[in-house]
């Protein structure tokens, strides 16, 4: 059935996988603050009341009222109740994040004032109010944070600052990898027809970077080339995970078995088979869960660049939608030299993205087998079929799943 299936259009795959991520998003789950980074909102961040919640001194001086000088009456601390200040002629001592008292005309600094022999306090007001205003930043029930948003640092700091405990997210996906092929070493340097798996030490690295959870133990391989081998260890790594991703044996070479092992388990094709070089076999399926949930499988072509191809063609937006986030987006930048294009498929060409990221220069070393180009490359230059790109062309780039400080 599979060996004449029709590619999908690069663009389309895409599309299909995070949509497919999406319905299949698991259940929103309260989450303390500190625990909530790198998960997604399942709702949106609303103020639980006006930010600030009161009037609020920016400064260390006095709130005063009516006309100088004004006599101290008090004090008003951050974390106090300010009494109000009813009588003119009169101020508190305030301290920076203390409540302003209901009544103060003015708030003047410490050090732009002065006391008389009495104790009488003179200064004149700055022209920019001194406090900040209660609702100055938020009001109640305004949202902050759409649904989807990825919760970091600072979402966690917001959150905090409106007074939650825990927020609404999405679990993160677990996932699961098995690595096909008889051929490959786990250990030595290769020869005499055998090469090193290069996908299992890398491609867990790269799920955690689109948001799964991948234990080591969830990481299998080679299984043997037999069908029954595949159909084991599938199995097996299904009943752990909401995606189990393989490497290797999406063709239909003598011993390439995942076509018929996803027979074997009723699986239904997201994608089978993209419009795309490197790449082209990758594949997305979709397996009944025994509690109604679909769970994923992702074949990833075994030649390595393939693979990652693979991973940010369909993982990478499948692990999205399953977050409840938005699509990864492409940007546009332009490309230092010409790219050809590869008729009716997309080209994914390796670039590495000047220092302002605004152009992208082709990198060498760019087969399919190779991983060197790879890991000299901010992403890929996309040319879409039917086209090719002259050197000064403004093109769609697709960054790998990088994160700050890598490849600076
Ligand atoms: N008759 C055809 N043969 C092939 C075609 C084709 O169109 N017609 N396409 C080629 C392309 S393109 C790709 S990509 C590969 C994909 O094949 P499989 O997914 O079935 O992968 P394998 O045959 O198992 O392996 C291909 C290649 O990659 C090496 N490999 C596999 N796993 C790993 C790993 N974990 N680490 C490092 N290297 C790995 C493997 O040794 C092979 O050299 O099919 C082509 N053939
Ligand atoms: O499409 Mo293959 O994936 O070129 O190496």
């Amino acid at each position: 059935m599979s060996v004449d299936a029709t590619p999908v259009d690069w663009e389309q795959a895409r599309a299909l996988a995070y949509e497919a991520g999406r319905s299949a998003a698991g259940p929103a789950e309260l989450i303390s603050l500190p625990e909530a980074d790198g998960r997604t909102l399942a709702e949106p961040l609303r103020a639980l009341t006006d930010l600030p919640a009161f009037a609020t001194s920016s400064i260390d001086g006095w709130a005063v009222r009516g006309p100088k000088p004004w006599r101290v009456i008090g004090r008003v601390l951050a974390g106090g109740v300010a009494a109000p200040l009813d009588e003119d002629g009169t101020c508190v001592e305030i301290a920076t994040g203390a409540m302003v008292p209901v009544g103060a005309d003015a708030l003047i600094r410490i050090e732009e004032s002065t006391r008389d022999a009495a104790g009488l306090v003179s200064g004149a007001p700055r022209s920019i109010p001194e406090w900040r205003l209660p609702g100055e930043e938020a009001h109640k029930d305004e949202e902050l944070l759409p649904a989807g948003t990825a919760v970091d640092p600072a979402v966690i700091g917001v959150a905090a600052t409106c007074g939650y405990e825990v927020l609404s997210v999405r679990p993160r996906p677990r996932a699961g990898l098995l690595v096909f092929g008889d051929e490959l070493l786990t250990a030595g340097t290769p020869g005499a027809g055998r090469v090193r798996d290069s996908l299992g030490p890398q491609v867990p690295g790269w799920l955690r970077r689109c948001g799964a959870i991948i234990d080591p133990a969830a990481v299998a391989g080679p299984v043997h080339d037999t069908l029954d081998a595949h159909l084991e260890a599938v199995r097996g790594a299904l009943a752990g995970a909401d995606l189990v991703c393989t490497t290797g044996g999406t063709m239909h070479g003598p011993v390439d078995h995942l076509h018929p092992t996803l027979a074997e388990l009723g699986a239904e094709y997201v994608v089978n088979t993209v419009a795309v070089r490197p790449g082209f076999p990758m594949l997305l399926a979709r397996i009944p869960g025994p509690d109604g949930r679909p769970r994923f499988l992702a074949g990833l072509p075994g030649n390595p660049q393939s693979a990652v191809i693979a991973l940010i063609t369909l993982v990478a937006p499948l692990l999205a939608g399953l977050q409840g986030r938005p699509a990864p987006a492409l940007t546009r930048v332009e490309t230092a030299a010409a790219v050809p294009g590869r008729g009716d498929f997309t080209h994914l060409a390796l670039a590495r993205l000047d220092r302002d990221g605004r152009s992208a220069t082709p990198v060498g070393h760019v087969g399919s087998a190779m991983l060197r180009g790879l890991s000299n490359a901010h992403g890929f230059v996309v040319v879409r079929p039917g086209t090719q790109a002259a050197a000064g062309d403004l093109v769609p780039f697709l960054p790998l799943p990088l994160v700050a400080g890598e490849r600076p």
